[in-house]
């Protein structure tokens, strides 16, 4: 089947063998890396400590437990608080409406969750519960990407996205077939990418840390780092929210399997692996020591921040007092592509505060263990494949002036390295 352009796009990820790889392999090393992280051994390559039966996994009170976290978040994505941002143009010139609540959807969960752990409720207990959630939310995920792979099939050609309409059920599924899935004004995929998923980690986190409390008295100062680092992070995410409209994820890819699973299942169940990984193995962190961290984390956050909000300011105002003395590169779009500042440092310089930041948040864990830089070899090898992608999508939009700005800025991602 022809690409809603007309011309065919390029396979991504390997084509349908890949898709279908990594719709087993992703849920496989998520359930593995649950398991490794609460074992003595904690060998991130070594066999888990035991297979998990069905009574381990399947659970209709955590299921339950799971689409009231959903409910709450949908119902907090529906309040009219905040302001509406408009999206990207789309194909046929319209431009979508997005709410952006999602920092105070984090401050009233943060409420929320505060006066029932006042009731009594034992937040403490969830790191017990990771497996069976773990399970509900891939289950959820499999059956959204398959209600959305129908969705897709009475959508018009126009609602299609470039990627994932192949014709290849594996592949169009993997992918996503539809680009803004709706219903009504609900964006299913802009909803996932920020809410559930991201809010559930730094709740996850938090359990672990209470966890942790009641078992050694108080948290260990490694745990406190990696929270506070994570949390600085969703806070960022949510506080920046209408950036993620920028995003390949919402500009360019469909919603299928691969971001309903990364959105509500890897992200938290896997991004807080640091936290679990210290609730089941402690480590001594000296004051120098956390004080070097922080500032690694530091460095990070400000190149992260500084290079997405130099380019959103570009981006939303090139005339910003801010950007206005950049050196730019003028493209046949009509579009300016920055070659001063951060953009004129590497062609990717958010990857690498994001990259600085993810070792920061391995470092409290210590490093006797691999474990817990699981999440710093997936990250760069996430945004390795992601810059490829990125540049490809570049070299199709700009095409000789991409070709000036790769000649001008020829490193990647690190400066004389990459
Ligand atoms: N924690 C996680 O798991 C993940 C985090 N991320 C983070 O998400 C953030 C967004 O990443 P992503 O969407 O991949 O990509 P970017 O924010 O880097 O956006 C890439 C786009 O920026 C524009 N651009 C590129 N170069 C220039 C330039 N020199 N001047 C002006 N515009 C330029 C182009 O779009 P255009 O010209 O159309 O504006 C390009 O397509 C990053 O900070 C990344 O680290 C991403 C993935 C996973
Ligand atoms: C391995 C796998 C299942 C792949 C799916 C990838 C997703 C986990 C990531 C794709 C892009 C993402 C982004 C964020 C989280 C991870 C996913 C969903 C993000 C929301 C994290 C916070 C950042 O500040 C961000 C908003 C820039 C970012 C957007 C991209």
């Amino acid at each position: 089947m022809a690409s809603p352009q007309g011309s065919r796009a390029p396979l991504e990820f390997g084509g349908p063998l890949g898709a279908a790889v990594l719709m087993l392999l992703l849920p496989a090393t998520m359930f593995h890396l649950l398991l490794v992280a609460r074992s003595g051994p904690a060998r991130l390559l070594g066999p888990p400590p035991y297979l998990p039966g069905p009574e381990v996994l399947w659970s209709p009170q955590m299921l339950l437990l799971w689409f009231t976290w959903l409910g709450l978040q949908a119902a907090l994505y529906l309040l009219p608080a905040g302001k509406v941002a408009e999206g990207q143009e789309l194909k046929d010139k319209s431009r979508l409406r997005y709410p952006i609540n999602g920092f105070q959807a984090l401050v009233l969960t943060a409420l929320l969750v505060g006066l029932a752990v006042s009731a009594g409720l034992p937040l403490g207990a969830l790191p017990e519960m990771l497996l069976p959630l773990a399970f509900a939310a891939t289950l959820t995920a499999f059956i959204f990407s398959l209600l959305l792979y129908l969705k897709a099939l009475v959508a018009p050609a126009s609602a299609l996205a470039p990627g994932g309409n192949s014709g290849n059920p594996i592949y169009d599924f993997f992918l996503g077939r539809e680009l803004n899935p709706r219903i009504w004004s609900f964006d299913f995929k802009y909803f996932c990418e920020l809410r559930p998923g991201l809010i559930g980690w730094v709740l996850i986190n938090l359990a672990l840390l209470m966890q942790e409390a009641e078992l050694r008295g108080s948290p260990s100062l490694a745990m406190w780092l990696v929270n506070g680092f994570q949390l600085l992070y969703v806070g960022d995410a949510l506080w920046h929210e209408e950036a993620v409209l920028t995003t390949m994820d919402i500009t360019h890819d469909g919603f299928g399997f691969m971001l309903a699973f990364g959105d509500l299942a890897w992200v938290p169940f896997t991004y807080s692996l640091q936290a679990q990984f210290l609730l089941h193995h402690p480590q001594p962190l000296g004051l120098p020591m956390a004080s070097v961290i922080c500032v690694i984390n530091a460095v990070g956050y400000y190149i992260f921040r500084g290079a997405n909000s130099q380019k959103s300011t570009f981006r939303k105002n090139p005339s910003d007092p801010r950007v206005a003395g950049l050196e730019t590169i003028p493209t046949a779009t009509g579009r300016q592509l920055l070659v001063s500042g951060w953009w004129g440092m590497v062609r990717h310089p958010n990857y690498l505060g994001d990259l600085i930041m993810a070792l920061a948040w391995s470092l409290p864990c210590g490093v006797s263990h691999l474990l817990p830089y699981f999440y710093l070899l997936y990250f760069t090898a996430l945004l390795v494949h992601r810059e490829a992608r990125d540049e490809q999508q570049c070299l199709r939009k700009y095409g000789l002036a991409w070709h000036e700005y790769c000649r001008r800025v020829p490193y990647r991602i690190l400066p004389y390295v990459y």
